[in-house]
């Protein structure tokens, strides 16, 4: 079997690519598509842009990165008001399982307020400021403000004592509702740096740095969460939530994921995204 190299050649290709504004995870997909082994052509990416790829410095930014206190990996979590079940952890990438993150009352109650305020899902543009309706998302979906009502205001700092990350580093919690058969395809959360809108969205609190995914119901089949990088699926289940996190804004960081075809039921998640500095 031949061992694929990385040569200076093909440095300077990807290179080329990311200036020309090609997104990192096209230029994978060329690679991928000319021949190249998916590790070797991921560290190949990573080499040329893991620099110039990194997030940027951002002013008030928290150093380090979003993360539970797993040190004695005790069965439980405080999370200030509520103690958290450690479902499953794995390092690299980061992804931490939660049970019992949120009562059955408080999913039923975010599930309640989202209703009265749900339009087709939109999700950041792929060609210029603003957004649009994703054909790779097939939910519809709504944002809170952040700490819009006494529920809401509950659930975020919950997270934030649980994840160690101010609370006004988070995006407003948005849910998302999936009928059967509505998906949302894998992709990555980190805004792409190779995009010409990112620029504008960073101004607001930095990359993204994390993603919490709370499940608000239990479909009856279909609707995990898959992170096809590493083969992980995770169930969706009623109040418990998976968390993983990305300290670059790169396909290396493995942490592309989707949500599967629901099959029967109806899927409900509350997503909160973790940004770098105070989101405003
Ligand atoms: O529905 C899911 O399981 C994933 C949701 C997701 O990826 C997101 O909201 O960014
Ligand atoms: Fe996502």
């Amino acid at each position: 079997m031949s061992q694929q190299v990385i040569t200076p050649e093909l440095c300077e290709w990807i290179a080329e690519q990311s200036r020309a504004g090609h997104a990192s995870e096209n230029i994978l997909a060329a690679m991928l598509g000319s021949g190249w082994d998916e590790p070797v052509a991921r560290d190949a990416l990573a080499r040329t842009l893991g620099q110039a790829g990194a997030a940027a410095p951002v002013d008030g930014a928290t150093p380090g990165m979003p993360e539970p206190d797993l040190t004695r990996f005790a069965p439980v979590v405080d999370a200030g008001d509520r103690a958290v079940k450690v479902l499953m952890a794995l390092r690299q990438p980061r992804v931490v399982v939660f049970g019992d993150l949120l009562s059955e009352a408080e999913c039923d109650g975010v599930i309640e307020l989202a209703t009265k305020r749900l339009a087709r899902s939109e999700t950041v543009a792929t060609a210029s400021d603003g957004s649009e309706v994703n054909a790779a998302r097939t939910s519809d979906g709504m944002f809170f403000e952040r700490c819009e009502n006494e529920l809401i205001r509950r659930v975020e700092s919950r997270i934030a004592t649980l994840l160690r990350w101010p609370l006004d580093h988070g995006e407003g919690l948005q849910v998302l509702r999936y009928r059967p058969g509505a998906e949302y395809q894998p992709h990555y959360d980190y805004f792409d740096p190779g995009h010409v809108s990112t620029p504008n969205i960073l101004k607001r609190g930095g990359q993204r740095v994390g993603t919490l995914v709370i499940y608000l119901n239990t479909p009856v089949a279909g609707g995990s969460t898959v992170f096809p990088d590493i083969g992980l699926d995770v169930a969706p289940v009623k109040g418990n939530a998976v968390f993983f996190s990305y300290d670059r804004p790169h396909p290396s960081t493995q942490t592309l994921h989707g949500g599967s075809p629901v099959i029967e039921g109806e899927k409900w998640v509350a997503t909160k995204w973790l940004r770098q500095g105070v989101f405003n």
